[in-house]
């Protein structure tokens, strides 16, 4: 979780301005050397704050009117912190390059991002997508709450919240660990085909994941009714133990669904990268038209 915060709150750019700003203070404060032989010369004691008497100063640039030292402090303090920031901001290179190129290849990665409203079946759905085109299933909304319940996360009390509220947890946290996530599955299970269900709720992570990790093939969207999706959502709630299967959370997440998520389906829909699905009818009959979506974006069955 230390990475995660590293990277999420971008500790070099905070280091640098907290730098930047004790430096400018203690230039502030510091106060000028004294030379003692010029002041030893000097019939009036050395009262500089006086502005009758200047300081005596030496060198070739004694008599300059500017102020030769403070300048170059600064001139030198700025280029530091110039550089510093170049050099922070081209660690974000990430944002240039996807991590996982989209394909099929070593190192490369296919996407499907999975959407629908709360209760529409997408879990239910991707049970069978892994049972038979072998894709690493990753639930934004599961490693949320595995975060969640980690103990000693920072994240924990903020997530809790944002659930129980049918808010979207910040796009950095839940980018992080599905990144996270992404990188075990290619490492431990040398698999990278990835169904990412409940992902992406919001233009935000549309936008950063699909620059920074990796672009989708397309979306699976389910489309069901209120209705529907309340009755299966109150009926989950019975044995789902989760804080927001209950009344006032559902009502909450389709409002949000509504006006947060749907903008993220027409975008996609707009670059003809979404596969819709009508989700009201049975399991059976609704993974019919999954399949059917599939062979005709050339997703083979393993
Ligand atoms: N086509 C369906 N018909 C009836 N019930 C369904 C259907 N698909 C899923 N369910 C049930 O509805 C509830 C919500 O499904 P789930 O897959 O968890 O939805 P989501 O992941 O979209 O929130 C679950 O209890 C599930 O068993
Ligand atoms: O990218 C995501 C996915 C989920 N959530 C939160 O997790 C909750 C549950 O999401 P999940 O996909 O598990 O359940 P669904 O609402 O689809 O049944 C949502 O209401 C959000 O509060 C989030 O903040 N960002």
């Amino acid at each position: 979780m230390t990475s995660l915060l590293r990277s999420s709150f971008r500790l070099p750019l905070a280091s640098s301005s907290r730098f930047f700003s004790t430096s400018i203070r203690r230039l502030a404060q510091e106060p000028a050397p004294v030379d003692p032989q010029a002041a030893k010369n000097t019939k009036v004691s050395a009262n500089y704050s006086s502005p009758q008497i200047r300081k005596p100063r030496r060198g070739p640039y004694a008599d300059s009117p500017l102020p030769v030292f403070p300048l170059l402090a600064i001139f030198f303090t700025g280029s530091f912190l110039f550089y510093q920031l170049s050099k922070s901001r081209a660690g974000q290179g990430k944002s240039h390059y996807p991590l996982f190129p989209t394909g099929v290849a070593d190192g490369e990665a296919t996407v499907i991002f999975v959407l629908g409203g709360p209760g529409a079946g997408k879990g239910t759905q991707c049970s069978n997508i892994v049972r038979d085109y072998k894709f690493k299933h990753l639930s934004a909304g599961d490693l949320l709450r595995e975060e969640q319940d980690r103990q000693g996360s920072d994240f924990g009390d903020l997530i809790k919240e944002y659930i129980r509220d049918g808010k979207i947890v910040p796009m950095e946290v839940t980018i992080q660990l599905l990144e996270n996530a992404m990188q075990a599955t290619i490492k431990n299970d040398g698999i990278n085909k990835f169904l990412i269900d409940g992902f992406p709720r919001k233009m935000d992570q549309a936008i950063q994941f699909e620059k920074s990790v990796c672009k989708s093939n397309f979306t699976l969207f389910f489309e069901c009714t209120e209705k529907v999706m309340e009755e299966r959502l109150l009926n989950r709630g019975k044995t789902s133990g989760r804080a927001d299967d209950n009344e006032e959370s559902i009502r909450k997440r389709f409002r949000t669904f509504v006006e947060t998520s749907m903008p993220v389906v027409e975008y996609f829909d707009k670059d003809g990268r979404v596969v819709k699905i009508q989700a009201v009818q049975t399991p059976d009959e609704v993974y019919e038209h999954v399949k059917l979506g599939f062979t005709e974006r050339g997703i083979k069955l393993v």
